[in-house]
């Protein structure tokens, strides 16, 4: 999947649903404090430097107003919590605690982001690890790129959280509760005066705020609309100008991007009233306070020192408040975030030990003999109880043997497939696996010794070497090239310029079809696998390349117990046996020979269909 990009990180947080800030919610929340837990020497210290930077920032209206008090008293003043000083040691104790104000930013906010970028390294490896783990039945269920894309949506949530919110959460409780207390201390008639203008502030920025959120969300969302429409035409761009659609594209797209701009300008206004209405507010509170402030100055009750000192408070304070709405919507985003994460790491995984010991050959099983029995199988999806899709399958497969599985579309026969990987187990009956429970086998040593070769090759972005390397993590170049050349790779590869270090995938060059198959039994020869799972590409190959790939999997079969999934009945004229599978029944069984005999068979008909009317496979 694309990584979204900063933008579209950002837009999709902005549209993140809250969360009640209920207790199981918080408690959620702080499970998160585990990932925290490794760097807590790091982040305690964090706290302290942004606790000392906050109370030295508190001095500033303290220190701003003795200047002003010294400079109209004689070059003295007395200040609360300082004492008597001169006007220049008040000026020099500012720069100083300028100074480490400054440092201590410095250190928290260093300390906050190192801490919280490890944390989430730790989470997102966390997540992605159990991603992996969690067996087929999760991804059935789910949009895997919508999944992907909201976990890492809701990780950069919770990253902007650690690394910006809770920072900013400590320090503005230290602004206001600190703020408040200055405030009184410097005169409790002209902080009632304040504080009696808030209750209107408070309203109006809740008032807006909500109308401003539905109209910003509204106009998220249909961003999102029109974002969603770019990206489909351009994954189907092929076909989009193979249709010559491109002028419906860009009217369907006009649609979208003007009621886009309908929604943002309606947003706009809402916004400007806003704005409009809260400086007028807030410079009127001032006034108010400013006001009662000189007249307390002219009365003498309060110096100009102590005036100044309590305006600078006053927007510590205001400022304070001014952001808690905001950071009291952030907490409520990061907890509905944190939910949705810890979901997914309390999701059962396929196998717990895997896991657990991190290493697949920490369970080894000997080198199976690769004996395959399926008894009396039945299976439906678990996403679709109500289908059916084996009944009462019995087929077995002797050490070495080739089987095909053939049948109409939907019959059932990459479901037997999955079955054999233990993807999925049966409803009922049994799966033998050299005469023993393939459940009791530990998965990940059991699927060690099975390969698949699938219908579509996935290359890896990479290097060609890479990509056959991956049957085997860790074989040396030797073995990667006696793999290729089994599988008549070798040729072709060394062709390109740069051989076995050639790019592959997004970045780097495109390969056939062919050449592509025969990558992929490159790998499964590598992986020496006990049991082999091809699924036959349905697409035809020019007839050299057909050979190549035929020969390379004729390497690849020998001594190797083989199930093929056929769509084209050409194909598997070397198996030893086939078995027709129709509605998740096996129905016929038998050599190519024995079934095309048969007058009134399945495989006598599928042969004629693909064949012509009266010519059977020879
Ligand atoms: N992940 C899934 N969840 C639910 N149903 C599924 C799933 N995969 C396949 N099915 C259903 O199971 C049935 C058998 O599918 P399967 O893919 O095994 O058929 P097939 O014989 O391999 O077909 P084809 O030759 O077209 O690949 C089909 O009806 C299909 O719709």
């Amino acid at each position: 999947m694309a990584r979204p990009s900063a933008n579209q990180t950002d837009n999709a947080r902005e549209r993140l649903p809250k969360a009640d800030l209920d207790r199981d919610g918080l408690r959620e929340t702080w499970s998160l404090a585990t990932y925290v837990r490794p760097y807590r020497g790091r982040f305690f210290f964090g706290l302290g430097a942004l606790f000392s930077s906050a109370l030295l920032g508190l001095l500033f209206p303290l220190l701003a107003g003795g200047l002003i008090d010294a400079a109209m008293h004689g070059g003295r003043a007395t200040l609360p919590f300082v004492g008597s000083l001169t006007l220049n040691q008040i000026a020099l104790t500012l720069a100083v605690s300028i100074l480490l104000q400054a440092t201590g930013s410095f250190n928290s906010a260093l300390s906050f982001h190192r801490v919280g970028q490890s944390a989430l390294a730790d989470l997102r490896a966390a997540a992605y690890g159990r991603l992996l783990a969690l067996p087929m039945t999760f991804f059935g269920q789910r949009r895997v790129g919508e999944l992907a894309s909201r976990v890492s949506t809701d990780i950069a949530q919770i990253e902007g959280a650690l690394i910006d919110s809770l920072p900013q959460l400590c320090r503005q409780a230290v602004f206001l509760s600190g703020g408040l207390v200055l405030i009184a201390v410097t005169s409790l008639p002209l902080t009632a005066v304040m504080l009696g203008t808030l209750p209107l502030l408070i309203a109006a920025a809740v008032f807006f705020g909500r109308r401003l959120r539905r109209f910003s969300r509204d106009t998220q969302d249909r961003l999102a609309d029109s974002q969603t429409i770019v990206e489909e035409t351009l994954q189907a761009i092929a076909s989009v100008k193979s249709f010559a659609n491109e002028a419906f594209e860009l009217n369907r797209y006009a649609k979208a991007n003007g009621a886009t701009l309908a929604a943002a300008l309606r947003a706009a206004r809402w916004r400007a009233v806003f704005v409009a209405f809260f400086i007028a507010a807030l410079f009127g509170g001032i006034l108010i306070v400013l006001w009662y402030g000189a007249l307390q100055l002219q009365a003498g009750a309060l110096t100009g020192g102590e005036l100044t000192r309590f305006v600078l408070y006053t927007t510590f304070v205001g400022g304070a408040m001014a952001q808690s709405a905001e950071l009291f919507s952030q907490i409520q985003k990061t907890v509905g975030a944190t939910q949705r994460v810890r979901e997914i790491l309390r999701e059962p995984v396929e196998d717990e030990a895997a896991i657990q010991t991190n290493d697949p050959s920490a369970a080894p099983v000997e080198r199976l003999r690769g004996e395959v029995t399926f008894e009396r199988v039945s299976f439906h999806y678990p996403a679709r109880p109500d289908a059916p899709v084996l009944h009462d399958v019995n087929l077995a497969a002797r050490p070495g043997e080739r089987i095909a599985l053939v049948g109409p579309s939907g019959a059932g026969k990459s479901t037997l497939t999955a079955l054999l990987l233990r993807f999925y187990d049966p409803e009922t009956g049994t799966l033998l696996i050299d005469g023993r429970d393939a459940r009791t086998y530990p998965l990940q040593a059991l699927r060690n010794q099975m390969a698949l070769v699938p219908q579509d090759v996935l290359l890896f972005g990479g290097s060609i070497m890479e990509n056959i390397a991956y049957g085997r993590p860790g074989a040396d170049a030797t073995a990667v090239e006696a793999a290729a050349r089994q599988a008549n790779a070798h040729e072709f590869i060394a062709a390109f310029p740069e051989g076995y270090a050639t790019l592959v995938g997004d970045r780097g060059i495109k390969l056939s079809g062919g050449q592509r198959q025969r990558i992929a039994i490159a790998r499964a020869l590598l992986k020496d696998p006990a049991i082999l799972i091809l699924d036959e590409a349905t697409s035809s190959l020019d007839s050299e390349s057909e050979r190549l790939v035929q020969d390379a999997l004729d390497h690849l079969m020998q001594g190797r117990t083989t199930f093929v999934v056929a769509h084209r009945l050409a194909t598997i004229r070397d198996v030893d046996r086939i078995a027709v599978i129709d509605g998740g029944r096996v129905v016929e069984t038998g050599t190519h020979d024995e079934l095309s005999v048969r007058p009134e068979g399945l495989y006598r008909r599928l042969s004629a269909l693909q064949f012509g009317d009266t010519k059977v496979v020879e």
